[in-house]
């Protein structure tokens, strides 16, 4: 019998979702273990909307703070912050904002081998309490650090985002239904390990968000911050983001580096699920429906994405990452088939 690889899963330890609770932030520090000092990452906009509030319940809990803004998320800023970092001699780095800061906090703690914890300002992303991280490098795609000791959610601060990015978040939760399918053609096609559970997981991410669509049209806030929690855990359950990510992702890191800065996201995931979707014979209509009702993009042209620019990821998308297994493997995408596609479902 052969035996099967073993594979890590890295789970969060604390998990606290509340609402007007940033005052214990301070408390849920403590919680997690004497801590006397911590490294902040968190951008410009978020630090205006957060930093008194965060400010006060550390002095309140005797920790200091040292406050660092990443200019953006690729190597070179992330070294230049890491440095400043390390000098601090923190206990632990705590990333506060959307998936920029979250990310580029989990790469420090990371290299600098401290511990990290999450705190989501933007139901935008699943990675909120993954392992995984995304920098702008050499790969398009996440690369594995470690899963975050803590993470801390207020449903106050997420309400008062940009509704842009609840709706971006939105994309990465339908992206689930095109990812799962393509883990199982991963597994039906190469034999790669598939986990049912994790994937059952991801899965009712997805569902969760359609349900919620379908009834009440505007999903309620809380309950996504759950589902890209619960997606995130799926991951770390799975050992890798293959719950989470397939073509769909392949075509949102391509449009990253086609056109880098436009669009978020989520929203090219989901654009890219209405997608890949059809390629994979399911109900991309649905898809669309439900991006459509959580006031999320369904087209390029919402996003600021031109046509030669889609079809041109759309036939680079799986040279991005040939061995994750997916339906563009099948199709073999050319630039005519590739225009048909995106013109069939409403995305050009
Ligand atoms: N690790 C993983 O598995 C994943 C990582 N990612 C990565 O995450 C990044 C995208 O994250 P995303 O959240 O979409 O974009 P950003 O983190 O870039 O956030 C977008 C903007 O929203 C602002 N913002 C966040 N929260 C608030 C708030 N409460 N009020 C006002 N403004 C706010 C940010 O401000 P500020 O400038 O202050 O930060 C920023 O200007 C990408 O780099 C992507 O690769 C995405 C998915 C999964
Ligand atoms: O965004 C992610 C999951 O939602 C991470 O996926 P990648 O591993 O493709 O970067
Ligand atoms: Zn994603």
């Amino acid at each position: 019998m052969r035996n099967s690889p073993s594979h890590t899963m890295e789970l969060p330890r604390l998990i606290v979702v509340g609402e007007k609770n940033i005052g214990g932030f301070g408390k849920f520090l403590q919680n997690l273990g004497p801590t006397k000092k911590v490294s902040i990452i968190a951008g410009n906009h978020v630090q205006k909307i957060i930093r008194v509030k965060i400010s006060k319940s550390l002095s309140d809990s005797k920790i200091k703070a040292v406050w660092h803004s990443p200019k953006t998320n690729d190597e070179k800023s992330i070294g230049m912050v890491e440095s400043q970092v390390r000098k601090d001699r923190s206990d632990l780095i705590v990333g506060i904002g959307g998936g920029r800061s979250v990310d580029v906090a989990k790469m420090i703690s990371y290299n600098l081998d401290k511990p990290f914890v999450s705190v989501p300002t933007a139901a935008s992303h699943d990675g909120i309490a993954s392992p995984f991280v995304s920098v702008k490098g050499e790969k398009p795609h996440s690369l594995v650090a470690t899963a975050p000791l803590g993470v801390f959610v207020d449903i106050d601060v997420i309400k008062r985002a940009p509704k842009k990015l609840l709706a971006s978040g939105c994309g990465d939760l339908v992206a689930k239904i095109t990812a799962v399918k393509d883990w199982q053609l991963g597994r039906d096609n190469t034999g790669e390990y598939y986990g049912r559970y994790s994937s059952n997981l991801a899965s009712m991410s997805a569902k969760i968000l359609l349900e919620a669509t379908e009834k009440k049209k505007r999903p309620d806030i809380r309950e996504i911050v759950e589902a890209l929690i619960s997606a995130g855990v799926a991951s770390c359950i799975a050992g890798s983001s293959r719950p989470c990510s397939g073509s769909e992702h392949l075509f949102s890191h391509a449009l990253d580096k086609l056109a880098p800065g436009i669009g978020l996201h989520g929203e090219k995931c989901g654009i890219g699920a209405i997608l890949m979707a059809k390629l994979q014979g399911q109900d991309w209509k649905k898809i669309a429906n439900t991006l459509k009702n959580a006031g999320a993009p369904t087209t390029a042209k919402q996003i600021g994405l031109k046509k030669q620019v889609v079809v041109e990821a759309l036939v680079i998308a799986q040279s991005l990452r040939p061995e994750r297994y997916t339906i563009l493997k099948q199709i073999k995408m050319t630039h005519k088939k590739a225009l048909e596609l995106a013109k069939s479902t409403n995305v050009i």
